[in-house]
């Protein structure tokens, strides 16, 4: 078992099918029996102590599996000594046994560190978690960000100069190897984390966003006709996924009825259900002051405007700055919710939550809202909410976080 923390940088001397030679003053000064060469663990054969050279056992096996198929004598290998038991773990637990070879496609130097981007087998994408650790070429790393099919890794002056990854450029071949934890998750289907490490290889604004930057980019994906996650815990502890009105398309609705399976409703600004003369529906109305307006359908449709084309058409529809009263059949299949003049000001609901956001957008204030319920029919809270947001590559926020930066 080793741990990622590399000892020396050596030297390769020699290599052929059967066995590498590598120079390592330090590790050949050692009585090892096992060594960790760019992540790759092998067994020592022989040691030279008066060339500093220590040889090791090359198969078949590890030469398909890693980068060591195509070394070449005068490569610089990053080498690690086995951990002895009562070794610190300075980095995390790696077994020597890579995984997937990846391709280094970005390098990027940037203020105080290096990024460095990399692409690996998509079968290997799901073992890498952002924030969790890596071994790069046997590097115990934290995985900055992961994106659709790369990840990256940012490696700070210590690791540059300690290192042979300060020799990375793009095009270059690492050998890679998950975070042990995540690998015997992964291995294990029945274990309740296996749904965490399944949905982390999202988009690197998915999950969890706060404060104005979280803001920003939850507006930002809105404005592109993505959704964003509203969680509003102290209200109705319920979770809403929100889209703009202007920019849902039929498959956004076919996701809010299938996967996010709540009921979808579109809040709209009160001036916009003025104009259009959608009055209230009569009644105390809900327990928690939501405001529900006649229901409609586009009046030009040719169905029962059930179907997620006909809705999301009726939704674009309400959002037109130019629609009127006629275009609407009263009552149909799509609910509007009037939001509050005042705003998130005057009530901190998913409504005016999402008319809100339709604004900072620059966009009509009209959306669509609806709450995310789990499988078993329960409503979905924090934890649930955050993973259903990971899966979906969505980002999940806080209406507190709304009211404070919008
Ligand atoms: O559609 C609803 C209730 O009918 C939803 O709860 C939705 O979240 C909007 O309501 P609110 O503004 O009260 O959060």
């Amino acid at each position: 078992m080793f741990t990622g923390h590399i000892q020396e940088v050596g030297t390769v001397v020699a290599v052929d099918r059967a066995r590498i030679a590598v120079r390592a003053p330090k590790a050949a000064a050692s009585a090892l029996s096992s060594i960790c060469l760019n992540g790759v663990g092998l067994m020592i054969v022989q040691t030279e102590h008066e060339t500093d050279v220590l040889e090791a056992r090359l198969t078949a096996e590890t030469r398909r599996r890693s980068t060591l198929d195509q070394i070449r004598p005068g490569t610089r290998v990053n080498v690690e000594a086995p951990l002895a038991l009562g070794d610190p773990l300075g980095g995390h637990l790696v077994q020597g046994a890579v995984d997937a070879v990846g391709k280094v496609v970005r390098v990027d130097d940037e203020a105080g560190a290096r990024r460095v981007w990399i692409k690996p087998p998509e079968r290997f994408l799901p073992l890498v978690v952002p924030k969790g650790q890596i071994a790069v070429d046997g590097v115990s790393l934290t995985v900055a960000e992961v994106s659709r099919d790369r990840f990256s890794v940012a490696l700070i002056p210590a690791t540059l100069q300690a290192t042979a990854l300060s020799e990375l450029s793009a095009g270059d071949r690492v050998n890679l190897e998950p975070d042990l934890l995540t690998r015997l998750v992964r291995r294990w289907p029945s274990d309740p984390g296996q749904a965490v490490t399944e949905v982390v290889a999202a988009l690197p604004w998915a999950g969890r966003v706060s404060g104005g930057q979280g803001v920003q980019k939850a507006v930002t994906q809105l404005a592109s006709g993505g959704a964003v996650v509203i969680w509003d815990p102290d209200r109705e502890g319920e979770g809403d996924v929100v889209f703009a009105g202007a920019r849902l398309r039929p498959e956004a609705f076919t996701f809010l009825l299938t996967q996010v399976c709540g009921h979808p409703t579109v809040p709209c600004a009160p001036e916009v259900l003025d104009r259009l003369e959608i009055g209230p529906i009569p009644g105390p109305g809900d327990r928690h002051g939501t405001r529900p307006h006649v229901p409609v359908d586009l009046a030009t449709g040719t169905g029962t405007g059930v179907s997620a084309a006909e809705r999301a058409a009726t939704v674009r529809r309400l959002a037109h700055p130019e629609s009127r009263p006629a275009d609407f059949l009263r009552p149909g299949h799509v609910f509007p919710l009037a939001a509050r003049p005042g705003g998130l000001a005057e009530r901190a609901g998913h409504t005016e939550a999402t008319v809100a956001m339709c604004m900072a957008a620059g966009l009509p204030p009209v959306g669509v809202c609806c709450e995310v319920m789990n499988p078993d029919g329960t409503m979905a809270k924090a934890a649930e909410l955050e993973v259903a947001a990971l899966r979906w590559g969505l980002p999940l926020l806080d209406v507190d976080d709304l009211r404070k930066h919008l």
